[in-house]
């Protein structure tokens, strides 16, 4: 390909089946290391919103695996965006291509290496798209990503943008886990 990319990503799809534990779930779909590779990946897919409800898509760096017991996700934590129901439509693929350009695109700068991937998840209770960053007690580093990723998605107040750190969210008990750090920073408790 002509025009190569600085990291080799990894596609992943997750097809939601009560049945079966949530690793067997995961399935790889395609590898690239190009921007052709990138859109060849892309077109080949159909788009989120119109994904079956409770599937998942995952664009990792390759050698790390989308879950949180990876070790490179072990320690770290992720920015959440809720998609509206109301704004899905016009919303939740476009941040999802935003996000994705973003990343594969090296638009972090140095702070890329501190992140493992992207993820959409479709759900009837409400869309989310997440950017994982490997590690939740660097806040100068998340702060930065969560700028970045809250400009590429052209958010705007009152829009708010949380980071969640992994060991939270998989404890979770209630739905609602508490944010170590909130976008705009005004709106931070
Ligand atoms: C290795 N391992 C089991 C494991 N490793 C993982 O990394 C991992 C899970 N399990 N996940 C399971 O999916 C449920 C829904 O989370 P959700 O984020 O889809 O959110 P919803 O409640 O479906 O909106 C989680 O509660 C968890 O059971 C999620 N997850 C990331």
């Amino acid at each position: 390909a002509r025009h190569p990319l600085n990291s080799r990503w990894v596609l992943w799809y997750l097809k939601n089946d009560r049945t079966k534990n949530w690793e067997d779930c995961l399935h790889k779909v395609t590898t690239f290391d190009s921007i052709e590779g990138f859109w060849s990946a892309i077109n080949h897919i159909i788009p989120p919103s119109e994904l079956p409800w409770g599937s998942d898509f995952y664009v990792f760096r390759e050698g790390i695996l989308p879950m949180w017991e990876d070790e490179n996700n072990v320690k770290g934590g992720r920015w959440l965006v809720y998609v509206e129901r109301a704004r899905r439509a016009q919303d939740l693929d476009h941040y999802w291509m935003e996000l994705l350009m973003a990343l594969v695109g090296e638009q972090f700068g140095e702070d890329g290496a501190s992140i493992s991937g992207a993820v959409v998840n479709i759900r009837q209770k409400g869309d989310k798209v997440a950017l994982w960053t490997k590690d939740a007690e660097k806040d100068g580093t998340n702060y930065r990503i969560g700028h970045v990723c809250y400009d590429v998605l052209r958010m705007q107040d009152p829009n708010v943008m949380r980071y969640e750190v992994h060991k939270d969210a998989s404890a979770r008990t209630g739905s609602c886990v508490k944010p170590r750090i909130v976008l705009p920073a005004k709106y931070m408790k």
